[in-house]
């Protein structure tokens, strides 16, 4: 460097040119001085953020009825884990696992009792009434408030559907600036953390570090906003008093099993042989995001959909409006006493299944060889959407048609859920880890989708039509949010 420098000087006579001369030299050795650096520092951090086993292994698609059928019902028992998509081990760190990751076993069982016999149960159902109430007519008013004027659906269902989610989760009396600051987190973190594949190894690794960094700065403000809210719960009389137990109350009761792990697959009654811990910070805040992200946005994504349809569709929507109307019948949890409105959200599942795709991770031997997966393990994905419109198990399956799920139709018998004989559409999953809040989100589909029918008019919004391209993240969301002219019927009456 030095020589450099004098021969640069010696060949020059003026002071100005050699400056000059040297600063060229010294730019470009000190960028590609600190490029070294950083490269050296961005691989290591890579090193260290190794993409989990699950990621590095072959990945199988699943995309019609029958494959579906016998991998998740007549395998069941092989299907049982999702593979980790996002490290929730860390040098020195437990593992934190919320119902949707956790490998399948004892805290499987406990996470899921205590959701399904808690805020979920179906003997609870009438004590939500009164909540659900207060969100739909929270709706209806947004929407009144906009005169006849055009309306982001999207957008005025969130702002009703969240505040119930999360009176659910944290209780009644949580005010409204809390509401709107777990909403901020929440719609942060779904829209930060979309899952996508990446093959090749390089590029795996350099997308799931950024994948973890960006997961991780998420869920510090979700813990930020969480913790508190849940520390200022009272910590005594957490017994069920006949009213709505929060979801948190729940939590901060429970005890899970330690020693837990993805191997341990075992019968009912192993919990036994474990030593129990109340839930970690990390537990406690992954819970509370998965009900508070799976009540609400895969909700919202059918009911902007189901709208989108009607829009498009105003006959569907005047036959469903006069069976509200005349019946005055809402839908209830099961969706049994209004069977068309019954009829059209199937149909909007079955299109547009709010979750695109489900998981799975495989290695029972068995089970990979006889449906020719790859001998050394496979994560295996289940592509909703192309399940439900299955050629060979559907008529016409790109058409919206709820008429297909009333009396004589062909899908007559088909539910939400897939039964032991076949499946023809797996919107809330299907086998072991089929979704537990089936029976919510189809009712506040339907309570939110008859309120808004009843009380208004839908029709294209002034600025063009309704464009049905989906995007794919955490959820199947319209690439275009669906804007919509609401008139009050009411009024035109
Ligand atoms: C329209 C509404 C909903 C749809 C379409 C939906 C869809 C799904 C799907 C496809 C799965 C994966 C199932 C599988 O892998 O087989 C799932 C799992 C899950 N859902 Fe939902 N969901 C909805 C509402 C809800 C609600 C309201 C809650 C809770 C309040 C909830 C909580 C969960 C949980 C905890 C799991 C993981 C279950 C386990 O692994 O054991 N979901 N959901």
């Amino acid at each position: 460097m030095y020589a450099c420098t004098q021969f640069l000087v010696s060949c020059d006579s003026s002071k100005k040119n050699a400056t000059l001369l040297t600063i060229d030299m010294i730019v470009p050795v000190t960028l590609l001085v600190l490029s070294l650096f950083c490269l050296a520092v961005f691989r290591r951090t890579i090193r260290r953020a190794r993409a989990p086993a699950s990621l590095r292994q072959p990945t199988v698609e699943i995309r019609d009825a029958a494959a579906a059928h016998r991998a998740l019902v007549s395998y069941a028992d092989a299907f049982l884990n999702r593979p980790a998509v996002l490290p929730f081990t860390g040098p020195g760190r437990r593992r934190s696992d919320n119902l949707t990751t956790v490998p399948y076993g004892p805290q499987w069982r406990v996470f899921r009792r205590n959701l399904t016999g808690g805020i979920l149960h179906p003997s609870r159902v009438s004590l939500l009434a009164p909540l659900q109430q207060k969100a739909v007519e929270a709706l209806v008013a947004d929407i009144t408030a906009r005169g006849a004027g055009e309306v982001v659906v999207r957008d005025v269902v969130h702002d009703a559907l969240f505040p119930l989610a999360a009176r659910l989760c944290f209780g009644d009396d949580i005010g409204e600036r809390h509401v709107r600051a777990l909403q901020r987190v929440l719609q942060e973190f779904v829209l930060d953390v979309a899952v996508k594949d990446f093959a090749g190894s390089m590029l795996l690794r350099l997308v799931h570090w950024w994948r973890l960094r960006r997961f991780a700065a998420s869920r510090r403000r979700q813990a930020e906003v969480f913790l508190p809210l849940i520390a200022a719960r009272p910590r005594t009389n957490h017994g069920d008093s006949g009213l709505i137990r929060p979801y948190v109350d729940s939590l901060l009761d429970l005890r899970v099993p330690v020693g837990d792990d993805a191997d341990d697959a075992g019968g009912e009654g192993k919990e036994g042989h474990h030593s129990d811990h109340a839930l970690t910070d990390d537990e406690m805040v992954g819970l509370v995001s998965e009900f508070l992200g799976g009540g609400t946005e895969s909700v919202v994504s059918c009911v902007e959909w189901t709208l989108a349809h009607l829009v498009i569709q105003p006959d569907v929507q005047n036959k469903l409006r006069r069976e509200i109307v005349d019946g005055e019948r809402l839908c209830d949890d099961r969706g049994s006493t209004s069977p068309y409105l019954r009829a059209v959200i199937l149909e909007s599942l079955r299109m547009h299944p709010p979750v695109p795709l489900t998981m799975r991770e495989v290695r029972s031997p068995q089970a990979l060889e006889d449906l020719s997966l790859p001998a050394e393990g496979a994560r295996v994905h289940f592509i909703l959407g192309h399940i439900g419109r299955d050629g060979k198990a559907w008529t016409d399956p790109d058409e919206f048609r709820p008429e297909r799920f009333m009396p004589g139709g062909e899908a007559e018998s088909v539910g939400p859920l897939p039964g032991p004989k076949e499946v023809r559409m797996m919107p809330f999953g299907a086998g072991r880890r089929f979704c537990p809040g089936m029976g919510l989100g189809m009712a506040h589909a339907g309570l939110f989708v008859a309120a808004v029918v009843r009380e208004f008019e839908w029709a294209p919004a002034a600025s063009g039509g309704v464009d049905l391209t989906e995007l794919d993240g955490f959820f199947k969301m319209m690439r275009t949010p669906l804007r919509a002219r609401a008139t009050p019927r009411r009024a035109s009456k």
